[in-house]
């Protein structure tokens, strides 16, 4: 077996470490998923064994090696095809405890099969909580892997497989079931019950510079050579099951489990359908990014791309309910999935709307052609409004109506209606329709907000996603198109910097370890609004931003942070001890904008 590589520079280790030594108090026990497999070429375990290599478009690689060295993102890239070494579960605080949801996953756990293969190599338990301070809510998960996984075949007799897409080895890697949609191709004459191998088919390069997987759904794999992907599919082994349905069954069914993955290279609690309301799994720096924020009791909060409501939801938590949070969203279906976490979660401050980020600002002009509607949903928050420091009732009337949340279609008809009317629905939604029932329904439009109107902000901005685990394949974007996303977010960044009031606060945050998406959005914000500053983050775990600069072969060039602030934002690097998605947060302070 080959030593563990060490993932940190030694020059980062004691800054890194000192961040995450409370962070490690708790998860200390992991094992290395840094090993690299053992390996017997006669026993086909070359191919037989879990070791991708990600591939990008060579202008982004080169890009990423100029901004990250060429050693540090080729660890990064190694992290990113494997999923982080633990869950990490937000406790829903409204509901219950830590220590109760300790208690009650302790027991599923133990309850389950799968539970057994999560004890530690000690004995101990692989539940336990958060250590940093102010972040005793979050329970940790250990997983482990990568396992090698006997086979038990040989190149003579190769075993038979279940090749499944990318997306589903994603999902299957981070815990989840093999599903039938996910199946694409499988071995001739596999019946229930057969053990399988099971791999993953990764776009490939075509001719014209594209790239596809190329494979039409049912195609019958021989284990030889001359199988169409025979060669792509080597060290793309992701575990060995057993079917739960024939060949022909996987792909005549439309859902259902197709091979229960009981041996796996990497294993990870599911946590789906587990604690439903009490709590929520999501990534630590996310959880970061709401405390980021800051929230205050009573305050009035925009998250402004919030589906499906992670952040939302940690964000009422931490206000304890009180407040008023108005989280949308650009799609009508995914803000239907926000109210429907903010109900699970027993959460009444968050109101939802459909809104293009882009058009986020209503200007006053508009404001007496704009149509008000009530939010079924929010009539919890209509009372605490009261006790807002942000009272709506204190807003100018004008200011008021510039605002058109959900479920209106349902209670108004989408016509214009008076404050009176409103004012009378907010009464009869409080008494009467429940919370959930408004679920099925629709998710009103707004016509966005006047400037000035929150106390705090969140753009948690749409991006290239290039900091999620695992990740198999990143060759789509280009340098260009890495560029594209930086503008759409600098537009957005333009809107959600007039929303917050003077003396409020901006957090921006991405899960991408793209510079143009991150650091150079921050010197675009931090040059153009001088009435912005980086504010101090707590708690800080994450590693520091990039400084300098990088010049790009076609001339243009991209302005990072400058020195001193890059303590100043929080980088979560995939290849660090944390072990975490890659993300990033800014803070900004808004000072006067006169
Ligand atoms: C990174 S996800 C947000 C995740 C969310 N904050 C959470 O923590 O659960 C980005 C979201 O932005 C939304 N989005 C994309 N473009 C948008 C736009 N122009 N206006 C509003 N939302 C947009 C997407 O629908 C997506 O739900």
């Amino acid at each position: 077996m080959k030593k563990a590589r060490v993932l940190l520079k030694p020059s980062l280790l004691p800054s890194c470490l000192t961040r995450a030594k409370y962070f490690f108090s708790s998860v200390s026990q992991l094992p290395s998923i840094s090993h690299q497999m053992e390996t017997d070429p006669s026993s086909g375990s070359e191919r037989y064994c879990y070791d991708p290599v990600l591939r990008w478009d060579p202008q982004v690689e080169d890009y990423f090696n100029k901004a990250y060295g060429t050693d540090h993102f080729a660890r990064i890239s190694k992290a990113l095809t494997r999923p982080s070494s633990y869950s990490c579960i937000r406790v829903n605080t409204v509901k219950t405890t830590s220590d109760a949801v300790i208690e009650k996953l302790t027991k599923i756990l133990n309850d389950s099969e799968d539970g057994l293969k999560l004890v530690q190599p000690d004995g101990s338990s692989p539940i336990s909580k958060c250590q940093i301070p102010g972040l005793e809510y979050v329970v940790f998960v250990n997983g482990s892997g990568p396992h090698k996984i006997q086979y038990d075949f040989g190149l003579e007799n190769p075993p038979k497989e279940v090749l499944v897409s990318r997306k589903c080895a994603e999902a299957v890697l981070r815990g989840a079931q093999v599903y039938v949609p996910g199946v694409l191709a499988c071995t001739a004459h596999v019946e229930k019950g057969d053990a399988v191998a099971v791999c993953v088919a990764i776009e490939q390069p075509g001719d014209e510079g594209d790239w596809s997987v190329n494979m039409t759904r049912g195609t019958t794999l021989q284990g030889l050579p001359k199988d169409p992907f025979y060669c792509e599919r080597s060290g793309l082994y992701i575990g060995m099951g057993t079917t739960m349905l024939s060949r022909a069954g996987m792909f005549r069914v439309s859902h259902g489990v197709a091979v229960d993955l009981s041996n796996r290279v990497f294993r990870l609690p599911s946590f789906h359908n587990v604690l439903e309301g009490e709590i929520f799994l999501q990534n630590l720096p996310s959880i970061v990014a709401a405390h980021a924020l800051d929230p205050q009791k009573g305050e009035r909060i925009l998250d402004m791309c919030a589906a499906p409501g992670g952040k939302t939801t940690a964000i009422a938590i931490l206000m304890k309910d009180e407040g008023e949070i108005v989280a949308a969203d650009r799609s009508h279906n995914k803000v239907l999935d926000v109210q429907k976490l903010s109900a699970e979660m027993g959460l009444s401050c968050i109101t939802t709307c459909k809104l293009d980020a882009l058009k986020s600002v209503c200007l006053p002009n508009t404001l007496n052609d704009s149509k008000t509607v009530v939010n079924g949903d929010n009539s919890g928050s209509m009372t605490s409004n009261k006790e807002m420091a942000f009272d709506a009732s204190r807003r100018p009337e004008a200011e008021k109506s510039c605002e058109k949340t959900a479920t209106t279609e349902q209670s108004n008809g989408g016509d214009n209606v008076s404050q009176a009317e409103v004012r009378k629905n907010k009464g009869r939604l409080k008494n009467g329709r429940g919370r959930t029932q408004t679920q099925g329904g629709r998710a009103g439009t707004s016509q966005g907000f006047p400037p000035n109107s929150f106390d705090r902000v969140l753009l948690d901005a749409p991006c290239s996603a290039l900091g999620l685990r695992p990740r198999l394949f990143a060759g789509l974007e280009t340098v260009i198109s890495l560029r594209n996303h930086g503008r759409y977010q600098r537009k957005m960044f333009d809107q959600a910097v007039q929303l917050v009031r003077v003396g409020g606060i901006l957090v921006y945050s991405t899960c991408t370890i793209n510079p143009s998406e991150n650091e150079a959005v921050v010197r675009y914000a931090l040059d153009k609004y001088k009435f912005l500053s980086l504010a101090p983050q707590h708690p800080r775990i994450g590693g520091p931003g990039l400084v300098g600069r990088c010049e790009f072969p076609d001339g243009y060039i991209e302005e990072w942070l400058k020195s001193g602030e890059e303590e100043m934002v929080q980088k979560f690097d995939p290849s660090s001890e944390l072990d975490t998605i890659g993300f990033f947060i800014a803070k900004f302070s808004v000072g006067s904008k006169d």
